[in-house]
């Protein structure tokens, strides 16, 4: 079973050059308000991206973070992957764990798609045989046709996208963290990688996605956490936490499209049975 707990995590970036006086006293007079700036033991200014942040995801959440621009979901999701180390709290987590923060991420430009595909086999462990399943599934998913044998590198965003995607869950993580560069996909693709994760995350797995897009959250989480200044200021079911967020009209509007979408898929799924 998977499992993700943040117990009061915060993490501060060091402002260098942060001793100067002059600095410190812009600083905080640009911040003045906005109380994100602070001073670490060392008496350095850091900007408090994350700031003391509980929660406790198992198996089966699909977590959305919202918030506005520099709210800390990016750092919180960069934390959560390993690549920053807390500045105070901690994080346990139980899980193999896959992260889509940046599109292309782990590649090499330089070789093919199939060659990464192969690359990150390798990394995992696979034999021969679970290799060339693996670069059938995700040449498969990916629909690259022939750009799958030229090097990643002239792959245009949304390709890479697709590959990406298709890796990270074809080696099917228990825990899957993602930034919203998916939304680079086109609209048939995001309908079939909906539904690819929809599968990975009924098999009792975590996923936590940072989104702008109330309609992507509405779809594909089941809690919502929305952040501002690097704290937690609601955490609850979408409808909870989204009709705080949204101003209503925006709200309204984002159930609707949810709506016609289901009557619309049920409609689909009733012509073809
Ligand atoms: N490497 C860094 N060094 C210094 N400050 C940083 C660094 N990364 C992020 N920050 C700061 O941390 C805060 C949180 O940034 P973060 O990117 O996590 O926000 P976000 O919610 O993902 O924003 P957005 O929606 O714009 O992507 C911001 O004030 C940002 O300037």
């Amino acid at each position: 079973m998977a499992m993700i707990r943040a117990d009061g995590l915060s993490i501060d970036f060091p402002l260098y050059h942060g001793e100067s006086r002059s600095l410190k006293k812009t600083m905080f007079a640009a911040a003045s308000g906005r109380g994100r700036l602070g001073a670490d033991a060392r008496n350095r200014i850091v900007v408090q991206a994350v700031r003391n942040v509980d929660f406790e995801l198992n198996s089966g959440d699909r977590l959305g973070l919202v918030g506005s621009n520099g709210a800390g979901k990016t750092t919180l999701l960069r934390t959560l992957a390993g690549i920053y180390e807390p500045s105070g709290g901690r994080i346990t987590i139980d899980g193999a764990l896959s992260a889509l923060l940046d599109a292309g991420q782990g590649m090499n430009p330089d070789l093919t798609g199939r060659e990464n595909i192969r690359l990150r086999g390798l990394f995992s462990g696979l034999k021969a045989p679970e290799i060339a399943r693996l670069q059938d599934d995700v040449a498969a998913f990916a629909e690259l046709s022939h750009f799958i044998d030229l090097p990643v590198r002239i792959y245009s965003s949304g390709m890479l996208v697709r590959l990406g995607f298709a890796l990270a869950t074809a080696i099917r993580p228990q825990i899957l963290l993602m930034d919203e560069w998916i939304l680079a996909g086109d609209a048939a693709f995001m309908g079939r990688a909906r539904q690819r994760l929809e599968t990975m995350v009924r098999g009792a797995e975590i996923l936590v996605l940072s989104s702008h897009s109330a309609d992507v959250i509405m779809q594909w989480c089941n809690r919502v956490i929305w952040m501002e200044q690097g704290q937690v200021r609601a955490d609850g079911t979408p409808d909870e936490v989204l009709g705080q967020y949204l101003p209503p009209d925006q709200f309204l509007q984002a159930k609707a499209a949810i709506a016609v979408r289901a009557e619309t898929s049920a409609a689909a799924a009733a012509q073809a049975a």
